[in-house]
């Protein structure tokens, strides 16, 4: 049994008129450290089903565990980031990544010291009395990473954690998140629309059809694209092959949609 298991989840929003199929016979297993992408057209249920594995809801029909629980049992154990950081501009950088560590009753000498060991590993040694508006886009999310590491989730989620950043600063952030979730041995899931962000980053990728939302394949991504980081990924040998491929599938879903 994996350390995620979701076993054929189905999902459906309700209105007084309507319902609509978003997710159908979705199943699929991760392994612990293994990280994941949702990859797939708009609508096609990528921002759902990581919605239930957060526990945010239940599935309509279906079962979802983490470490053999029920999602919500879990939800102190699942770290996230999403596009925008959600530091709290009131509070300093400092007080924001022990702020999860707080609420948790988990703030000791012991964990406030990594946090900020965290904090300097990452390059942010010198901003911990600053504000998140003192700080560019791309220092923020490695604010909000700290932030994230800091109550040492079992689980990440990442919903397109780099899309609002420039170019440069994007594949900066995704070498840095890969490093780090490698390094600490984390299972994470990776919601994106980028191909080469979801090869470069990931051990597998889920890619969704839509109407409703399903596996229509899973890619593996080949062993010597997993050796390097993110940056060097895009210009190895078998990285072109890989993107084509997705890519032609994508192209054929969405002309499906
Ligand atoms: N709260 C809601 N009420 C009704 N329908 C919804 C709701 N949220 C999503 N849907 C529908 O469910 C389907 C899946 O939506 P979802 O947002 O999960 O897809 P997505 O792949 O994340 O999309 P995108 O890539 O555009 O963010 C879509 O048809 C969407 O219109």
């Amino acid at each position: 049994m994996g350390f995620l298991e979701v076993k054929q989840v189905a999902h459906f929003y309700f209105t007084p008129s309507t319902a609509t199929k978003a997710l159908e016979d979705i199943s699929f297993s991760i392994e612990e450290g293994e990280f994941i992408s949702l990859l797939g057209p708009s609508g096609c249920g990528k921002t759902t089903m990581l919605s239930i594995l957060a526990g945010l809801f239940p599935p309509t029909s279906g079962n979802v565990t983490i470490d053999h629980e029920s999602p919500d049992a879990n939800s102190n154990l699942i770290g996230y980031m999403l596009q925008q950081d959600y530091l709290f501009p009131w509070k300093t950088i400092e007080e924001n990544i022990l702020l999860g560590l707080k609420l948790n009753g988990r703030l000791s000498v012991e964990t406030q010291e990594d946090a900020l060991r965290f904090l300097k590993q990452i390059g942010l040694e010198g901003v911990e009395k600053q504000f998140p508006r003192q700080l560019s886009g791309g220092m923020r999310q490695r604010a909000a990473l700290a932030r994230t590491m800091a109550v040492n989730p079992k689980l990440l989620l990442l919903d397109e954690p780099f899309s609002a950043l420039d170019y440069q600063t994007k594949l900066k952030l995704e070498d840095l998140v890969f490093e780090t979730l490698r390094s600490y041995k984390k299972t994470a899931v990776l919601v994106t629309h980028d191909i080469g962000e979801a090869i470069s980053m990931s051990d597998r990728i889920l890619l969704f059809s839509s109407k409703p939302g399903r596996i229509h394949k899973i890619f593996e991504v080949p062993k010597e694209l997993r050796a390097v980081s993110p940056f060097k990924v895009r210009s190895m040998e078998g990285y072109n092959e890989i993107f084509q491929t997705i890519w032609k599938e994508l192209e054929s879903l969405e002309e499906n949609n």
